[in-house]
């Protein structure tokens, strides 16, 4: 059977990168998407790859992607390569922007989506520590409304606000269901 395509959404700062690579350490039916970004590859944070606006366009424009869409100012792509790994059976794990579910729901043909969730203390907390963004960044972070859903996905809906290890164990067990 074809693997599943696995996007984690949630408001900047919940643990997207961190819970879907402590997932990926913790078991190996999981792959991780490698995500292409406009910001420079030595921003820190995922292991993704950094490229100039011109050159995300013409691989936009050469349907590189299977998946793109703008946000904070950036551009974010998923690389078309993931549907050999979902022809293999393996499951893939995409940190994407909530605005884009409705075309992925189109896009992949067994898609659920781990919706992460924390209060905007904790998540306030956790982008100050990251040190990623300047404080009016993390302000327009923290003031990015929720969209909607749209309807007919598979949701897991997941709170972040204990120990990276619960949060994994909780998205195993529903991932993963063990049949009696
Ligand atoms: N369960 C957790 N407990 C404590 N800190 C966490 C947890 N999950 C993530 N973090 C920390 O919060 C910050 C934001 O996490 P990150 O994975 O970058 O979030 P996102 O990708 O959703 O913006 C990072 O510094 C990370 O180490
Ligand atoms: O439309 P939204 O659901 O609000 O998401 C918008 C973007 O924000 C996140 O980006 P990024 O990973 O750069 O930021 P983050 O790590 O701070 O979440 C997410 O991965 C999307 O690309």
């Amino acid at each position: 059977m074809r693997g599943r395509f696995i996007a984690v959404i949630g408001p900047s700062g919940v643990g997207k990168d961190s819970v879907m690579e402590a997932l990926a350490a913790s078991d190996p039916r999981f792959t991780l998407a490698r995500r292409v970004i406009t910001r420079p590859s030595d921003a820190g944070g995922e292991a993704f790859e950094g490229v100039n606006e011109a050159e995300f366009h013409r691989r936009a424009d050469a349907e590189d992607f299977a998946l793109h869409w703008p946000a904070h100012g950036l551009h974010y792509g998923i690389p078309r390569s993931v549907d050999e790994v979902l022809a293999q059976g393996n499951d893939v794990l995409a940190n994407l922007s909530r605005a884009v579910l409705a075309d992925a729901m189109t896009r992949f043909e067994r898609f659920e989506v781990i919706n992460l969730t924390a209060s905007r203390g904790v998540l306030a907390a956790r982008l100050a520590a990251r040190g990623r963004e300047t404080p009016d960044q993390i302000s327009a972070r923290l003031d990015r409304v929720a969209l909607p859903l749209p309807a007919g996905l598979c949701v897991h809906a997941i709170d972040n606000s204990c120990t990276l290890e619960q949060t994994v164990q909780d998205i195993r067990a529903r991932l993963y269901p063990v049949r009696a």
